[in-house]
C-alpha cells in the first residue's frame, strides 16, 4: 500500500459543529454582540430590520472569527492552562489548519457582507477589530508585555462603535465615549480574573500583570482604571447625550463597580472573583440602560 493511500486512510480528527462553535468563544461574544446591538440602537438612524440584523450578524461572525484565529495561534499555550486545555485544538479534536481556514473564511465573509449590505466604513473598522485582536493582541502583545490587555483590549471596545457606524455611516461623539468606556473597563475586568488565575498564566509563561508586577501593583491598577471608566460612564448625560434615567442607573452601577474595586485593592477575600463577575453584569446593565433611556 502506497504512502498516499495510508494518508487517506488516516481518520480526520473528530471535530463536529460544537467544536467550531467553541472556536468562536460564544460566551464572551454574547456581551460583545450585546454592546454592538446597543450601539446600533442608540444611533439616530432607524435601520430596516433586515439591515440591522445583517449588521449585528456580521459583527457576531467577525468576533467569532477573531476568537477562532486566537485559538489557532494559541493552541500550544491553551494546552498548558487548566481553563483552556479542553478547547478543540489542545483537546485533540481538530486540526490547526481547520481553525485557521474557519477563522479566515468567516472573517472575510463578515467584512464583505458588512461592506456590501451596510457601508464600507463599518466594514473597515470591523476588519481592523479582527486584525487588532488576532494579530496586535494575540500574536504581538500578549506574549510580550503585561500591558497587553490595556492596548489589545481596544479590539473589544470597537463593537458599539461599529454598530453605530453601520447605522449612520459616520463616527460621532457618543460611540467614541462608549469605545473609551469599554477600553477602560477591560483592565479591571481582566486583571480581576488574572488575580485568581495567576497560576494558569504562570504555567503558560504569559506575562500578565499579576505575574510580572505582582498582586499589589495589579490591585492598585484595577482601582486606577476604574476612575476613567467611571468618567466615561457619566459623560453621556452630562453632555446631553443620555437622560436622567440613564444617569441614575449609571451612578448606582458605577458606584458599585468602584466599591468592588476598592475591596480588591484592600485584599478582601474573593473580592477579585466578585469584581470579575460584576464587571460583566455592569456592562450588560449599563448598555441596556442607555437603550431603555433612549426609548422611554
Ligand atoms: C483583551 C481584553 C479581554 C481579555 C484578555 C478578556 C479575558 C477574559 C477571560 C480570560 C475570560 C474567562 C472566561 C473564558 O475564557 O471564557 C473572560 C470572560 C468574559 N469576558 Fe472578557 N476579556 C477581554 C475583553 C472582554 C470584552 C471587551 C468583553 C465584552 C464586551 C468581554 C466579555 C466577557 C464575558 C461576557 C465573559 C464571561 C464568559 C463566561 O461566562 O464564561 N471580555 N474574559
Ligand atoms: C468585532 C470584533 C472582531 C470583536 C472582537 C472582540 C474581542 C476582541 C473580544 C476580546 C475578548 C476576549 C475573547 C478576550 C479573551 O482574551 P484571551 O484571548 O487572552 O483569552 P483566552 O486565554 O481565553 O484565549
Amino acid at each position: 500500500m502506497g504512502a498516499g493511500v495510508s494518508t487517506l486512510a488516516t481518520p480526520a480528527l473528530p471535530a463536529d459543529w460544537r467544536d467550531f462553535l467553541a472556536l468562536t468563544k460564544p460566551r464572551v461574544m454574547t456581551l460583545v454582540v450585546f454592546t454592538a446591538i446597543c450601539g446600533l440602537l442608540v444611533a439616530p438612524v432607524h435601520l430596516p430590520f433586515a439591515l440591522a440584523f445583517t449588521a449585528i450578524l456580521t459583527i457576531a461572525l467577525a468576533a467569532g472569527a477573531s476568537g477562532a484565529l486566537n485559538m489557532w495561534w494559541e493552541a500550544d499555550l491553551d494546552a498548558k492552562m487548566k481553563r483552556t486545555a479542553k478547547r478543540p485544538l489542545p483537546g485533540g479534536r481538530m486540526e490547526r489548519q481547520a481553525a485557521l481556514h474557519f477563522g479566515v473564511g468567516l472573517g472575510s465573509f463578515a467584512v464583505l457582507t458588512m461592506g456590501l449590505a451596510l457601508n464600507w466604513l463599518a466594514a473597515a473598522i470591523l476588519a481592523f477589530s479582527i486584525f487588532f485582536y488576532a494579530v496586535v493582541y494575540t500574536i504581538w502583545l500578549k506574549p510580550r508585555t503585561p500591558q497587553n490587555i490595556v492596548i489589545g483590549g481596544a479590539a473589544g471596545a470597537f463593537p458599539p462603535l461599529i454598530g453605530w457606524v453601520a447605522a449612520t455611516g459616520q463616527v460621532s461623539m457618543l460611540p467614541v465615549i462608549l469605545f473609551l468606556l469599554i477600553f477602560f473597563w477591560t483592565p479591571p475586568h481582566f486583571w480581576a480574573l488574572a488575580l485568581f488565575m495567576e497560576a494558569d498564566y504562570e504555567a503558560a509563561g504569559i506575562p500578565m500583570l499579576p505575574n510580572v508586577a505582582g498582586e499589589v501593583a495589579t490591585r492598585r491598577q484595577i482601582v486606577l482604571y476604574t476612575i476613567p471608566m467611571a468618567v466615561c460612564a457619566l459623560i453621556p448625560p452630562v453632555i446631553g447625550m443620555a437622560g436622567a434615567l440613564y444617569a441614575g442607573i449609571a451612578v448606582v452601577l458605577t458606584s458599585a463597580f468602584f466599591l468592588l474595586s476598592v475591596r480588591v485593592w484592600r485584599r478582601v477575600p474573593r473580592a477579585d472573583r466578585g469584581l470579575f463577575k460584576y464587571s460583566i453584569i455592569y456592562l450588560f446593565a449599563l448598555f441596556a440602560a442607555l437603550v431603555v433611556d433612549k426609548f422611554v
